[in-house]
């Protein structure tokens, strides 16, 4: 669970968020959109933890996260993908995924000392099989073996997603994930965040795609929530409107 509870944050004398409150509520997956400059950004860094709000208080299932850094957030189980996909280029697609897999100790480290070397090639061989699987469902197993960095952005964005999602999140956010994805892998990217059991803020420009992969939106304008609902009543909402069309 995610709550935002009174946020603010100010750059000099703009108000890049004005007392912010929103709550996403476990496994629920919530969008926001909002015309340039809205503040969507700066939510987004509040909640990963890049940038500390002037005032008001982040929790992360229940705990208050305010002043906790990225990597003790992660370490509570928050993934993250970025506007650029980021990526381990010099390692093939399934070694990224590898990679994440280790982080909960999903087969080597400690694990792997302790049972000796039959033991050790087993959990070897489970790790592998669980990377696979993300793969497959990220449609980039026949991709295992390339390198990263020789992938167009669109495949990098679904290693990066391969890679966030590979361990199981508990909160997991997505910073504008459709760029550079085609319709088909925009499809397929939607399809995989709906099959996770966790809960996930997405920021995205592409409010087609928003409108059908959330079950939740909020709009904001110039820092403040000026929506927040089911898809079809934001769509309907005149402030929503007038803040696109105006
Ligand atoms: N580091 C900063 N220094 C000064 N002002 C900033 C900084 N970051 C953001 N702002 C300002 O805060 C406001 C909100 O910016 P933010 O980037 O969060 O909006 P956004 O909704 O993500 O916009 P976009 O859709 O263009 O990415 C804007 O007026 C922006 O100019």
């Amino acid at each position: 669970m995610i709550e935002i509870e009174d946020v603010s944050v100010r750059f000099g004398g703009v108000h890049a968020l004005s007392d912010v409150g929103l709550a996403v509520a476990e496994g629920q997956t919530c969008g926001v959109i909002g015309p340039n400059g809205a503040g969507k950004t700066t939510l987004f860094d509040v909640v990963t933890g890049l940038r500390r709000p002037s005032s008001g208080t982040v929790r992360l299932d229940g705990e208050d996260v305010t002043s906790a850094g990225a990597v003790r957030r992660a370490r509570m189980g928050l993934r993250r993908t970025f506007q650029r996909p980021q990526v381990f280029g010099r390692l093939t697609v399934l070694e990224n995924v590898l990679a994440a897999v280790e982080w909960r100790g999903g087969g080597g480290g400690l694990a792997a000392d302790l049972v000796g070397w039959r033991g050790r090639r087993r959990l070897e061989r489970e790790r592998r099989e669980r990377a696979m699987a993300v793969l497959d469902r990220c449609g980039i197993g026949a991709l295992a073996g390339a390198y990263a960095a020789d992938l167009p952005i669109g495949r990098r964005r679904m290693v990066e997603l391969a890679r966030a999602v590979a361990d199981e999140p508990r909160v997991l956010l997505l910073d504008e994930p459709t760029s550079g994805l085609d319709a088909e892998q925009a499809a397929l990217f939607a399809a995989v965040v709906a099959g996770l059991d966790a809960t996930v803020l997405l920021v995205e420009h592409d409010v087609g795609f928003v409108m059908g992969a959330c079950e939740r939106v909020v709009v904001l304008d110039l820092g403040k929530v000026i929506a927040d609902g089911p898809p079809d009543a934001v769509r309907e909402d005149p402030a929503v409107r007038a803040a696109y069309l105006g």
